[in-house]
């Protein structure tokens, strides 16, 4: 799906937020745990089945708030094949509850390899002409650094499917700044990283003036994001950072424009280990996420409402 899609989905729900699904077996409660490892050991089999009990719960109560999920690759990967199995599961049952999907993969290589993981997580494999989807994301976030040939793949791929990707321009990370915060004859590393995304969008700019190649900028970064936000009027941006990372509404304020579009914050501790840190049982995990998955819309929407004219 588009970024117009995506952005469709977050004025439906009017919610400019998604739930980062990135599921340790520390975070999984032991009820869901105990009866599976009963079943099937201390083996990975295991630990991909709770990981995807563990997700289903929380988008069974977060669908219809939430316009988007994003699974980090990473803590699937952690589990090998069973992990991957978990994810692919966990995209295609979000997407049946009509949520998008952000693969959060951070992809890039040479041209050719590049075309294998664009196919892979936003085309069509073939397979003997049989044109399969693999893992069925809408999105996916990318490093820009290898150049144009790394991203010309995907252009391609989102063109042809309708999809979008969120490439690394200021990352929230404490040492962000050793790379992209150094000067190139008077531009900042990732100010030219956001040029480069303009010039890759700049074909596909949709209704709401957003093209398919997004930014993904940390909200540990306020003062950046709002230089981004006026400097690059048609990228839209995916701000990690809020929440666990110790970024806040204030912070994120000037990644949105004028009518409130623009950004999209995530948090995935915040809201998958909420139940750790309030009153709630481990069997209202899934009900702990929703609440603070809607204490954070309205955490974000007051102040967005205060810089809308
Ligand atoms: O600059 C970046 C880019 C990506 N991330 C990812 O976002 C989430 C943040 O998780 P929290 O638990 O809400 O801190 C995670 O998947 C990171 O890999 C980022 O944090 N910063």
């Amino acid at each position: 799906m588009s970024m117009d899609q995506l952005i469709s989905k977050i004025v439906a729900t009017k919610n400019p937020t998604v739930v980062g699904l990135d599921p340790k077996l520390d975070y999984v409660p032991n009820y869901i745990k105990e009866k599976i490892f009963e079943k099937y050991g201390n083996t990975l089999k295991a630990a991909g089945k709770a990981l995807l009990k563990f997700n289903i719960g929380l988008i069974d109560e977060l669908y219809d708030i939430v316009p988007a999920i994003k699974p980090q690759v990473a803590y699937y990967e952690m589990y090998g094949y069973e992990g991957l199995k978990a994810l692919a599961k966990t995209i295609e049952y979000a997407k049946e509850k009509g949520l998008y999907v952000i693969i959060d993969g951070k992809r890039n290589d040479i041209g050719t390899t590049m075309d294998a993981y664009a196919t892979a997580h936003l085309g069509l494999t073939d397979v003997n002409g049989e044109k399969i989807s693999a893992f069925q994301g809408d999105c996916l976030t990318v490093n820009g650094y290898l150049g144009t040939d790394g991203i010309s793949p995907l252009l391609k791929v989102c063109n042809e499917f309708d999809k979008s990707i969120f490439v690394l321009v200021k990352t929230s990370n404490p040492s962000s700044g050793e790379l992209q915060d150094k000067l190139i004859e008077d531009h900042h590393v990732y100010e030219v990283m956001g040029e480069m995304c303009e010039t890759w969008g700049q074909d596909s700019i949709g209704k709401y003036g957003y093209s398919s190649v997004g930014a993904v900028v940390g909200a540990t970064y306020p003062e950046q994001l709002k230089e981004l936000r006026e400097k690059l009027p048609h990228t839209f941006f995916l701000v990690p950072g809020y929440g666990a990372q110790g970024g806040g509404a204030n912070d994120v304020k000037y990644a949105f424009d004028q009518n409130g579009l623009g950004a999209i914050v995530n948090s995935s501790r915040g809201i998958m280990c909420a139940y750790k840190n309030g009153d709630f049982t481990e069997k209202e995990y899934s009900k702990a996420a929703k609440l603070e998955a809607l204490r954070m819309r309205e955490d974000i929407t007051s102040v967005i409402n205060e810089i809308k004219f």
